[in-house]
């Protein structure tokens, strides 16, 4: 299969400041790359260099198979950045048309409204329109070409519940269609539900390139909670493939990294625990510990 991007050792220095250090990856149809890190390290500048808007300092990237800056794949990426209004004397439906100008094959503007969904206010000043209702019609825009490519920097901020919940049924609905979504967002536990593949950038570098659940293996250990009046000095000889993390009058937590094996080990108890829950930690969780580089358990 072609990959829609493929970078090459690529690092990016401004001035003296380093950046990105020899990053390779690749991304194929139909992904959703969740691209996470702490503010100021590097997510942008990714995916500016993705976009042709700044060049590497050393390293190759290719999109659709050439330079991200070859006008023949314009058609072919959307892009959604934080802020991205350069004009705002102008009411929604007018900017919507005069997007959909700029591209050979636009999708239709009655696409184009359902996407926005604004309603009555696609009638608003683009100026006069919330931060929520902003994200929208930028969303909508970034659509407008029909790109089989699509860059989200921080989709969802300032939209409600529900305007999020439905963004991220279109995004999931994208996909679907094979179309490649990258995406940056502090919002980690929507990163969680919809991302195919985590990005986490880490002192220039990516410190994981895969699926959460092995992120979730790789940095952390399965956590096995319940509730017993066994004493701690028993239970943690009965379970030696646990180690005890806390204990809360009856309540136990315990961290194991085979969790059957310590099921195993708990069940010859059982007349004395109750209430066993096995979870993992979230993403927002792994993200806090990796990122203050206190050691993960
Ligand atoms: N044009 C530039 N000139 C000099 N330094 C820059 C430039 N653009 C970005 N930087 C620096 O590069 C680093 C990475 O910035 P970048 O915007 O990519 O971070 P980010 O991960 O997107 O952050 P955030 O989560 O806050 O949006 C920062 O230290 C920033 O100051």
């Amino acid at each position: 299969m072609t990959s829609v991007i493929e970078v090459m050792n690529v690092s990016k220095e401004f001035e003296k400041k380093q950046v990105l250090s020899n990053v390779s990856f690749k991304v194929q149809p139909g992904e959703i790359i969740g691209l996470i890190g702490q503010n100021g390290v590097g997510k942008s500048t990714l995916i500016k260099l993705l976009l042709g808007l700044t060049q590497p300092s050393s390293g190759q990237i290719t999109v659709f198979g050439t330079h991200p800056t070859d006008k023949a794949i314009k058609d072919h990426v959307g892009v959604m950045f934080q802020d991205s209004f350069g004009i705002s004397r102008i009411k929604g439906n007018e900017l919507i048309k005069l997007v959909c100008s700029y591209y050979s094959h636009p999708l239709s503007f009655k696409n184009m409204v359902a996407l926005a969904d604004l309603g009555n206010d696609l009638t608003t000043m683009v100026s006069k329109l919330s931060g929520g209702q902003r994200r929208k019609l930028n969303f909508a825009l970034a659509m407008a070409g029909n790109p089989d490519l699509l860059f989200l920097d921080e989709p969802t901020a300032g939209m409600d519940t529900n305007s999020r919940y439905d963004f991220w049924q279109q995004v999931q609905s994208l996909a679907k269609s094979g179309k490649t979504i990258i995406v940056t967002s502090h919002y980690l536990a929507e990163i969680e539900d919809v991302a195919t593949r985590i990005l986490f950038l880490k002192d220039h570098h990516f410190i994981y390139d895969g699926a959460l659940n092995e992120l979730q293996k790789e940095f952390t250990r399965i956590i096995v909670e319940f509730d017993s009046d066994l004493s701690e000095s028993e239970l943690m000889k009965q379970l030696p493939s646990g180690e005890l993390d806390s204990h809360l009058q009856d309540h136990y937590v315990f961290l194991t990294d085979d969790e059957d094996q310590l099921l195993t080990e708990l069940s010859p108890q059982m007349a004395r625990v109750k209430n066993v829950r096995v979870t993992q930690r979230s993403l927002d969780q792994i993200f806090r510990e990796v990122t203050k580089g206190v050691e993960v358990q």
